[in-house]
């Protein structure tokens, strides 16, 4: 059964019924990559990764954007972040460690659950939630080395629990305390990111109102030939704040800043938090160029281990499909500036998203005016 929200974009979704892991059991440790997973772009691309970690990632402290003593300075340095970036880590992020630790043995337990079980939730044809493979058009598109757990988790009406996993059995629980707690940091973000774009907060947060979060849990088993596969094809994320949790201790997330992939070194207890597209682009009267191209939004993928499995969770922050706030960048920015975006609406924007080809910002530059 196809969710309320997934109907509306009206665009065919494909999922493959294949298991990564099952594709990487069965190639062992000597064998070859299927060529549908080859990626012979990465041998192409002139690929430069900061191994060394001397490139310093901006690192946001919560505790310190909330303490009056201290946030003037914090929200300005979030500010060149989201400017210089589109990509932070936050800690002291106020997210109950009890909690995360459960979440984190939580989605472990059921990525290990045999296939069958985990297929209790498989995605249905032409749908996006659920546990399976995403595979969009075109059909030539090559497959990443990744399988995944989809789900709405917010508006709680929103949610098709017949794809919430019942194992572990306290998965769900954990899911839905996650869910709130990392919607309230999201709030918060915005919040503070209107302070420091000097934009009305009800202006930034109308937008956010009924927001839709969604939930993507990436597994990424490890391959013998991980230098040929991608776990996730260079891409910006769809419309809001994209945060990110690690589930376990393995790096893959890569950055591309100024033309050059960086390796995102792992931050133990912090989330990784992305201001995506529709900072950059917009958000019009459903959808407008909010910050008119003042915040970036990250382009990113993620790389495979030769030898350890990598698990994370993204939790993506959107305005309502049904978003109506008006047309137009938001007033006050436009003020100081032309539009430099195109305005589309929630409904054109994701559909041109998810039926893009997947080449890292095209359906952003695609939006671009006078350029
Ligand atoms: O797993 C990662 O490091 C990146 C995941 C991601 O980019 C996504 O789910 O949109
Ligand atoms: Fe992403």
């Amino acid at each position: 059964m196809a969710s309320s929200i997934f109907d509306k974009l009206q665009v065919e979704f494909i999922d493959q019924d294949e298991s990564v892991q099952v594709v990487a059991d069965t190639i062992g440790s000597s064998g070859e990559v299927p060529e549908r997973y080859v990626r012979h772009e990465i041998e192409a691309n002139i690929v430069i990764i900061d191994n060394a970690n001397c490139y310093s990632l901006p690192v946001i402290d919560m505790s310190r954007l909330i303490n009056p003593d201290f946030s003037e300075e914090e929200i300005a340095k979030l500010g060149s972040a989201c400017e210089e970036w589109g990509y932070f880590h936050l800690v002291n992020h106020g997210v109950d460690a009890g909690l995360l630790q459960q979440i984190k043995a939580d989605i472990t337990e059921f990525f290990r659950l045999p296939l069958q079980e985990k297929k209790a939730v498989a995605i249905p044809p032409n749908d996006l939630q659920g546990f399976g493979h995403h595979f969009f058009f075109p059909k030539e598109q090559k497959l990443d080395w990744a399988d995944l757990l989809f789900l709405v988790t917010r508006p709680v009406e929103e949610r098709s629990m017949d794809f919430w996993p019942t194992k572990p059995s306290t998965f769900r629980d954990s899911l839905d305390k996650y869910s709130l707690e990392i919607a309230n940091v999201s709030t918060k973000l915005f919040k503070l990111m209107a302070i420091n774009l000097g934009v009305d907060e009800e202006a930034l947060l109308g937008v956010f109102k009924g927001q839709t979060q969604s939930v993507r849990i990436n597994h990424y088993p490890h391959c013998c030939q991980a230098d040929k596969v991608l776990g996730f094809s260079a891409h910006t994320d769809g419309v809001g704040l994209t945060l990110l949790l690690q589930v376990n201790d393995v790096q893959g997330l890569q950055i591309r800043k100024d033309g050059r992939w960086f390796a995102v070194k792992n931050l133990p207890g912090a989330l990784v938090a992305m201001s995506v597209t529709f900072l950059r682009v917009s958000c019009f009267r459903s959808h407008q160029i909010l910050t008119n191209g003042k915040y970036k939004s990250i382009e990113h993928r993620a790389v495979i281990n030769p030898d350890k499995g990598r698990i994370t969770l993204a939790a993506f922050h959107k305005p309502p499909l049904s978003c109506t706030i008006g047309v137009g960048p938001l007033q006050e920015l436009l003020m100081k500036g032309e539009a430099r975006y195109k305005t589309v609406d929630v409904v054109e924007f994701t559909k041109g998203y998810f039926t893009a080809k997947l080449e890292g910002r095209s359906y952003l530059e695609s939006l671009k005016l006078g350029v």
